[in-house]
């Protein structure tokens, strides 16, 4: 894990407020999503009424431990699940535009329409960027389609754009290093590589699923600095998929943090920071290396483990890990999804949880209540 340091979490200082994003700013609004797998072992609900919404040139991070279903909700964006998995319920809406709407949940996985959103408005930089690049085909070979395919340009053209999207994320003789193949790249280089393939087309979103995982400490914070400066210049949205509370820290302007297929807590950086409502957003940031901690300090471990999807908890999904459980409450009952007032909503009962914001702002109006225009 990258000791990045974040900023202080103590959780008597007040929240910054923040405006919430207008329905109309949001590139994407993800509405009660359920995604199930039907596996020989039965049904796992991998996300279970997921809602949140990303607003046009912001970054979202979604946190959670290993499968709390992070990188499903982040493939759903783009309609790219495993066969066996199907969107049973919800929403995944795309405003390209203001007032117009694509429910991309509703689309065939393997038809036309979506293919055609998929590295053009939506792209996808992995975890691993050799699975990401095909080993027997050069960098050229491997951009120069995509670019002339979605940005309907000549092969003279696409290949200057590829170039210039290799010297953009800092690839040495990119015109030259068109025809060289991925593994002729350090593991940094090839993610760079892949961050030029994703933004190649200029994409509205990209879709980061522990995008620095795999790199050495340096390597992840460049890669996490030209991610920011490529969204500032070109105003793209990131939906940030990551472990590392200390990325979240860095690049966030709103988290959304997820438990067993569902979200318990959402709200912006300085909110889910400075004033965490639900146990487990707590228990994650006690979890994290802090600057000006004494050496002796130990980190706090979440204890227990994350529930099989099989043999999930009566009650709350948390409350078998959770020091503060009321026995009788949170053994019986599943908390419901408390709106806070603008993006913020937290899933808990406890009284500290939900008590009122600091700054209550409008909660926007849901967009299920509007029209759906396919296109
Ligand atoms: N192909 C699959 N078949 C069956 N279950 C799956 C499949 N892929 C994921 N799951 C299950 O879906 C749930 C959510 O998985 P997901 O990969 O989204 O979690 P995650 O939060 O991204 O975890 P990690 O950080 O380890 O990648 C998990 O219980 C996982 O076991």
């Amino acid at each position: 894990m990258r000791l990045t340091p974040i900023p202080d979490a103590g959780l008597g200082v007040p929240p910054v407020p923040r405006p919430a994003a207008e329905p109309q700013d949001l590139l994407f609004e993800v509405e009660n999503l359920k995604v199930h797998f039907a596996t020989d072992d039965g049904l796992v609900r991998a996300v279970d009424g997921v809602t949140f919404g990303i607003p046009r040139a912001k970054t979202v991070c979604i946190v959670g431990e290993s499968g709390s279903g992070k990188s499903i909700t982040g493939r759903s964006l783009m309609n790219l699940l495993p066969h066996t998995a199907r969107i049973v319920d919800g929403h995944v809406l795309y405003h390209p535009e203001p007032g117009r709407t694509i429910d991309i949940g509703k689309l065939d996985p393997r038809g036309k329409p979506i293919r055609a959103l998929r590295g053009k408005d939506v792209s996808f930089i992995s975890q691993e960027p050799m699975a990401a690049l095909s080993p027997v085909h050069t960098i050229g070979q491997q951009m120069v389609p995509v670019i002339s395919r979605h940005l309907k340009l000549g092969r003279r053209e696409a290949t200057e754009r590829a170039a210039a999207m290799l010297a953009r994320v800092g690839i040495p003789k990119p015109a030259e290093r068109l025809g060289s193949y991925p593994f002729e790249f350090s593991g940094g280089m090839r993610q760079r590589v892949c961050i030029a393939l994703a933004l190649s087309c200029r994409p509205k979103l990209v879709i980061a699923d522990e995008p620095t995982t795999a790199l050495d400490v340096t390597t992840q914070a460049n890669i996490i600095d030209l991610l920011v400066e490529l969204q500032e210049e070109s105003g793209l949205s990131i939906l940030f998929i990551t472990h590392d509370l200390g990325v979240v820290a860095e690049v966030a302007s709103d988290v959304v943090v997820m438990y067993l297929g569902k979200v318990v807590e959402r709200g912006s950086v300085e909110e889910i920071f400075h004033d965490p409502r639900h146990p487990y957003t707590r228990a994650l940031l006690r979890s994290v290396p802090r600057l000006g901690a004494g050496r002796d300090t130990r980190l706090a471990a979440i204890r227990g483990m994350v529930p099989s999807p099989f043999d999930r908890p009566k009650g709350c999904d948390f409350h078998p890990r959770c020091d503060f459980a009321i026995a009788g409450t949170c053994d019986v009952t599943a908390p419901p999804d408390v709106a806070l007032g603008g993006s913020r909503s937290v899933r808990c009962v406890l009284p500290e949880a939900i008590r009122p914001p600091v700054q209550r702002a409008e909660t926007p109006p849901s967009s299920t209540q509007r029209t759906l225009r396919h296109g």
